[in-house]
């Protein structure tokens, strides 16, 4: 049995999925049924489910993006940093393996030689860093505090995407937003996330980080061209001048735009597909939402 946590959220949907397509078994608890941030209400579900292993999808991101976290810190806090703190604590005491929800945010930019951040690298996007966002700061947190866990995996996943119209779809998204900022990122292809991490615990993989992004970057100029290249949109995208307008306009925090390098998977036998080539294929296959 799989117990997996935050099952009805937008990451979690995509993991019940990718269980499911394999066939394994999975108890997905409702918020209502589990409290997370009760660490006697967690022990009590790994008792009676005793899972083969544990995926963790609980989370804070804001609605309708991380700038709404700066409003609600503690709860952010609670989320992403107690939550995956007190599975740590339970399952590390079991031994039972588990993959926990982290994010390329705790990134920004590339790494000074201009490469991509590997997993070896130090976030520069946590506490103590003046500019970055509250979320950025709590997701780094949580990484630095699970890397003490063996049993733990930590999976990056960074602006999903995948052919599911969603206001949570970075695709929705551009196709959204009265203007766009021009910057460079390295992205996840949601599906193939929730399955490469899947994966990872499925062929014992040691505890860790993985970068679980589609190898390359992109431009959000080169999203938006192929948006209406396949045909999804005919709208003539607005452009912020600078990241300046963006943060004076429209945002509250600056965003963790970065490059990630996801070589570790690929040396282990999980390669992620090309980004361009994930992208093309996700706009082949899009499906409205009605
Ligand atoms: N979406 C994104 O762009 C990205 C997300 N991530 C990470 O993925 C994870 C999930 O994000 P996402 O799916 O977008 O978020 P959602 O808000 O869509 O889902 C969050 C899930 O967590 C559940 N939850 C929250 N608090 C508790 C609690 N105390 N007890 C039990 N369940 C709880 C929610 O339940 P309920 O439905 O009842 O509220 C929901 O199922 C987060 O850790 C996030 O940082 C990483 C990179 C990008
Ligand atoms: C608000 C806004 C954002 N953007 C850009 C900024 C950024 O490059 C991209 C996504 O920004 P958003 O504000 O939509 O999303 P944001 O909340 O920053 O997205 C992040 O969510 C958290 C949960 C993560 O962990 C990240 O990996 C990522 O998915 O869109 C615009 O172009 N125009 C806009 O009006």
């Amino acid at each position: 049995m799989i117990l997996l946590l935050g099952g009805s959220g937008y990451v979690g949907a995509a993991f019940a999925r990718a269980l499911n397509e394999r066939g394994l078994e999975v108890v997905a608890p409702s918020r209502q049924e589990l409290d997370a941030a009760n660490r006697d209400q967690i022990a009590a579900i790994v008792a009676k489910v005793k899972p083969r292993f544990v995926i963790n999808a609980i989370g804070y991101t804001g609605r309708p993006n991380i700038d709404s976290t700066e409003r609600e810190k503690m709860r952010c806090l609670t989320e992403n940093t107690v939550v995956p703190g007190i599975l740590a604590e339970v399952l590390g005491e079991r031994n039972i393996p588990w993959g926990h929800v982290s994010s390329g945010c705790i990134f920004q930019g590339t790494r000074p030689d201009g490469a991509p951040f590997t997993e070896e690298d130090a976030p520069n996007f946590p506490f103590g860093y003046p500019e970055a966002s509250w979320y950025s700061r709590t997701k780094a947190m949580a990484e630095i505090m699970l890397r003490d866990y063996s049993n733990c995996l930590i999976w990056r996943l960074r602006i999903p995407f995948d052919e599911f119209d969603h206001p949570r779809n970075y695709l929705t998204k551009i196709m959204r937003y009265e203007r766009l900022l021009e910057v460079t990122n390295t992205i996840s292809q949601l599906q193939e996330f929730a399955s490469v991490s899947v994966e990872t615990l499925l062929r014992g993989l040691p505890g860790g980080t993985y970068n679980v992004t589609n190898p390359g970057a992109i431009r959000t100029s080169e999203v938006a061209e192929a948006l209406r290249r396949a045909g999804l949109t005919q709208k003539d995208f607005v452009f912020f001048h600078d990241e300046a307008e963006f943060l004076s306009d429209s945002a509250h925090v600056r965003r963790a735009s970065c490059q990630l390098s996801s070589a570790k998977l690929a040396s282990l036998g999980l390669p992620l597909r090309p980004i361009h080539e994930a992208l093309d294929w996700t706009l082949r296959n899009w499906k409205w939402a009605r």
